[in-house]
């Protein structure tokens, strides 16, 4: 048989088994360097192949349940779950798609004797499986992410943001110069927030200016927050939690005196490698944002928490996830909101972000700040600036974004945003 499907096949199979068996981040999985073996243009196919499965996880499944007496194990389920997204998703054609997974079957061990079950199943989706997946509604999110995000932002908002989720998300980069210049450049549109959007920008380094650091990769919604803090020339400023230093560029593009400060020295290394990219330059150092000291006038907290605003790019987070980590995350949080405060000089502002769809991670944080301490103001003139659309505004004075506003553009990420300011 044709075997050039079937390195890329293989990988995605076990890329999705640790995924949904294990916990682990796709992430993680590709920085442990599980690609490497491929050829670039496989390793697209690998990681696009587990990214429509786990967009389209409901539609397999409920296509599957039809034709299984029971779920098979892990390994097996998952070679069904990519063919069918394949066939009725991706529309591919059925004779290929069912060999490969036939032949990866019959090649593992402990799955072999299983290969008929494959070769049976995926068989009945070959006429008529892609019309019966066009059919089914919008999959859904699982039932541990979905009830918190259903409870905060209620059933029609869910149902939209699964929509978003499901499409994906288009490429957004920040430039370092001219924005409607680059935009023009790369035939891209200039975002009212500042950004460039690309529909279809196929490999990333491959495009004009990537090498010059003419631009970088940066979500529209992950952009904002620096564009809140509005970084002046000259001014000392922290970026509390900067890896891979999105905005810790935005920020040094802007002629601030940066200190970029990030607890993982993996992580780091992005950080000196995009600043390098961009000839641009910051402090960029290792250390626990809990412990650091000095004073700043302005300073960013990006802090670290659920992601779940950015599963249009990682499908895989709720599958690998179950929120079990979360309320830490939460508690360090709050902690690290005090500590930024205590590192402003007077009159200095704060910007505290997360890329979370969770308020506990967000609205609910700067309301038991002001709780606790009376002495910070939010400054809520930012829900007035001329590119906030007001669907945006929070109650407390922040900025709300989910992955469901700009559906005609293409989304964009979620995140909470909001400029506090010491008032003694
Ligand atoms: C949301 S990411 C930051 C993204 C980054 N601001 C950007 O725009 O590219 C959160 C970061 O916080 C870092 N982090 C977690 N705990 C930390 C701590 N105690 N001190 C400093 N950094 C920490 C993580 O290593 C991670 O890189």
């Amino acid at each position: 048989m044709d075997q050039s499907g079937l390195a890329p096949r293989r990988t995605a199979l076990y890329l999705l088994d640790q995924i949904t068996g294990e916990g682990r981040l796709m992430a993680e999985l590709i920085a442990n360097g599980v690609l490497e073996r491929l050829a670039p243009e496989d390793r697209a196919r690998a990681q696009s192949l587990v990214m429509d499965t786990l967009r389209g996880m409901e539609r397999a499944d409920r296509l599957l349940q039809k034709n299984l007496n029971r779920q098979p194990g892990l390994t097996v389920m998952n070679a069904l779950r990519l063919g069918v997204t394949e066939i009725c998703g991706r529309k591919e054609a059925a004779y290929g798609v069912v060999n490969s997974y036939v032949e990866i079957i019959a090649r593992n061990k402990r799955a072999s004797q299983m290969k008929g079950l494959v070769n049976a199943v995926l068989r009945k989706y070959a006429d008529d499986g892609a019309e019966a997946w066009d059919k089914l509604r919008t999959p859904r999110t699982p039932k541990w992410l979905r009830d918190p995000l259903g409870e905060a932002w209620g059933a029609k908002v869910m149902t939209a943001m699964e929509e978003a989720h499901f499409k994906g998300a288009p490429l957004d980069l920040t430039a370092k110069g001219d924005a409607a210049a680059l935009a023009e450049r790369l035939g891209g549109e200039l975002l009212p927030t500042g950004s460039v959007r690309l529909q279809d920008p196929g490999q990333v380094t491959a495009l004009d200016g990537y090498e010059a650091g003419d631009w970088w990769v940066q979500d529209a919604a992950a952009a904002i927050p620096a564009r809140l803090l509005n970084a002046q020339k000259g001014e000392d400023v922290l970026d509390l939690c900067s890896a891979p230093g999105g905005k810790t560029l935005q920020m040094a593009a802007a002629g601030a005196n940066v200190t970029a400060l990030d607890i993982s020295e993996e992580r780091l290394k992005r950080v000196h490698e995009n600043l390098e990219r961009c000839g641009l330059t910051a402090n960029a150092m290792q250390g626990d944002a809990l412990e650091h000291e000095g004073r700043y006038d302005a300073i960013l907290l990006d802090a670290p928490c659920s992601a779940t605003g950015t599963i249009r790019r990682h499908p895989d987070l709720p599958y690998a996830k179950d929120g079990s980590g979360f309320f830490a995350l939460m508690e360090l949080q709050e902690v690290m909101i005090d500590r930024a405060l205590s590192l402003l000089k007077p009159g200095g502002r704060l910007v505290y972000c997360t890329c979370s769809l969770l308020p506990d991670e967000g609205e609910v944080q700067i309301e038991e700040l002001l709780d606790r301490n009376p002495n910070v103001r939010v400054d809520s003139s930012i829900q007035n600036l001329p590119w906030v659309d007001p669907a945006w505004r929070s109650p407390e004075g922040g900025l709300r974004l989910r992955p469901d506003f700009w559906p005609e553009r293409g989304g964009m990420d979620g995140f909470y945003m909001a400029v506090l300011r010491p008032t003694a």
